[in-house]
């Protein structure tokens, strides 16, 4: 007897209340495939975005340091650069866990996509006060195999267009720009490489979630491929 070839497809679940996850994924890939940015208004799972939001708000101010820039040993704080403050997110809590393993599942899936080999994520809340800017800058820069791609989340409900704090993309030649509103739940993802970026002064409390994936920096950095 023939036997037929058909394949069950098992549908990616949607939970209400876990938001689209697949989706998002595929939405992400699929915009750094064509683009190399990715921006999801409200694209965070509704859960996980208010978890994310009741625990910055909890932090102390003392959780809080001043943010650096530049890496490692030259890592320093300068506010004419950047003047928000930092807590960086570990597993420790439920909510710092569930977030770090969305962003492990989006590697996987980016990876299997993608074929990035992204190897590590690194991420940490920001708060920029009123008043608080990140002049323009790159996350990483060309040939020094570090960032790869950028992925921040925002958590401020209820965000007017003159609160300003927007994430400004230069996505082009000629300075052209894309303004991103830091609205609850959205999700902007791009590589880190390519996209300089600003944040604009905000005009009240700016909640957000800043992360990095890595490549894996002793592989990537040797430049000949052994004989
Ligand atoms: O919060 C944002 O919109 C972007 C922050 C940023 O560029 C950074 O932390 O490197
Ligand atoms: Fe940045």
């Amino acid at each position: 007897m023939k036997q037929t070839n058909v394949v069950a497809l098992k549908l990616p679940a949607r939970n209400s209340g876990e938001g689209d996850v697949p989706h998002l994924y595929e939405t992400i890939a699929n915009d750094l495939l064509t683009k190399g940015y990715s921006v999801n208004i409200g694209g965070l799972p509704p859960d996980l975005t208010h978890a994310l939001w009741t625990q910055v708000q909890q932090l102390s101010r003392r959780e809080f340091a001043p943010a650096g820039i530049g890496r490692e040993q030259d890592h320093m704080v300068n506010n004419f650069v950047r003047s928000d403050e930092i807590c960086w997110i570990t597993g420790e809590s439920e909510t710092g866990a569930s977030w770090l393993e969305w962003a492990t599942q989006l590697q996987a899936y980016l990876n299997r996509r993608l074929l990035l080999g992204l190897f590590s994520f690194e991420s940490h809340y920001a708060h920029y006060a009123q008043g608080d800017f990140y002049k323009k800058h790159l996350d990483a820069f060309k040939g020094e195999a570090n960032r790869t791609l950028s992925l921040v989340a925002y958590l401020n409900p209820g965000w007017q267009p003159d609160d300003g704090g927007e994430l400004v993309l230069y996505t082009g030649e000629d300075d052209q720009t894309l303004r991103v509103t830091p609205g609850f739940g959205t999700v902007v993802a791009f590589l880190s490489e390519e996209f300089p970026h600003e944040v604009l002064p905000a005009q009240r409390d700016r909640y957000s979630i800043a992360g990095w994936f890595r490549v894996n920096q002793s592989s990537s950095a040797r430049v000949d491929p052994p004989a």
